[in-house]
């Protein structure tokens, strides 16, 4: 394996917001029954890198995520953000992260309006920041033509835009973003790169696509992970010159 990050062993179990490592999977491994969608999955994510995490469908990347977000519960390993283990300092790493599920939002009957709402409530944000902050995400995700209709109603690509807006409302240090992009059209996916690159300004970011150009574009650390191993891990420009050699290099790896 191609690895410019510390193994597992190699992270403290450090309880401090400043830690470099922003995102950290160390060794998690999940069995679904008998079938292990992930093996010993062990990386981390420095404060300010844009990272890609590849791979092809049912490589275990959205059960990784998952599992580094505190929604699914490793069957060993641990995961933490900035410094908190997702579990056992569970509200401290809600706090400082953003999450876009791969399907979006959950809360189907509720319109964008309620649910921004909602989560500034369950996030224990100030009346001031929650109106401040809903204006922004409005703005940024283009939703004011949807502010109103029940999420379970909307197309993919507006829910998947509500799901983007929840995610950044607190102003997180670090966003975990399954397929952002998908299901968008292409002006949107602009408009939803953009956003990515204005936050990968100031934010810890690590994201799944199957868009080899969004990798190109956006990340700077590419993490690629096949039949539940991380196989790949590195500085894209030192493992692709341009997407026809990150894409042949994606084949090579994982046909
Ligand atoms: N709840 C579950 N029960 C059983 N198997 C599951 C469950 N969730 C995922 N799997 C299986 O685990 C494997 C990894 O799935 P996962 O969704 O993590 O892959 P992925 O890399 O995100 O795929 P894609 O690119 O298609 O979204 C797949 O074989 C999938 O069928």
């Amino acid at each position: 394996m191609n690895s410019v990050t510390n193994s597992a062993s190699d992270q403290p179990a450090v309880k401090n917001a400043d830690a470099q490592a922003m995102i950290s999977a160390q060794g998690l491994t999940k069995y679904y029954g008998e079938f292990i969608a992930a093996t010993d999955v062990s990386f981390s994510v420095s404060r300010g890198q844009v990272a890609a995490f590849l791979g092809p469908n049912g490589a275990g990347k959205s059960t990784t995520m998952k599992m580094l977000t505190g929604f699914l519960s490793p069957t060993r390993g641990r995961a933490s953000i900035g410094g908190y283990d997702v579990f056992e300092d569970r509200l401290e790493a809600a706090q400082m992260l953003g999450y876009l599920p791969e399907n979006g939002p959950l809360y189907a009957e509720m319109t964008p309006k309620a649910m921004m709402k909602y989560c500034a409530r369950i996030r224990g944000m100030s009346a001031g920041d929650t109106a401040a902050r809903i204006d922004y995400v409005v703005d940024r995700c283009s939703l004011g033509t949807v502010w109103e209709k029940p999420v379970g109603k909307l197309s993919k690509g507006f829910r998947q835009r509500v799901g983007m807006a929840q995610a950044i409302l607190h102003d997180p240090e670090v966003l975990i973003l399954d397929e952002p992009t998908s299901g968008l059209d292409p002006n949107q996916t602009h408009q939803a790169r953009e956003l990515i690159l204005s936050l990968a300004e100031s934010k810890t970011i690590l994201l799944s696509t199957h868009i080899l150009a969004e990798v190109q574009a956006m990340c700077s650390r590419l993490i690629l992970i096949n039949n539940g191993r991380v196989i790949l891990d590195g500085p894209i420009e030192e493992l692709a010159n341009g997407v026809t050699e990150l894409e042949d290099r994606f084949r090579e790896l994982t046909a």
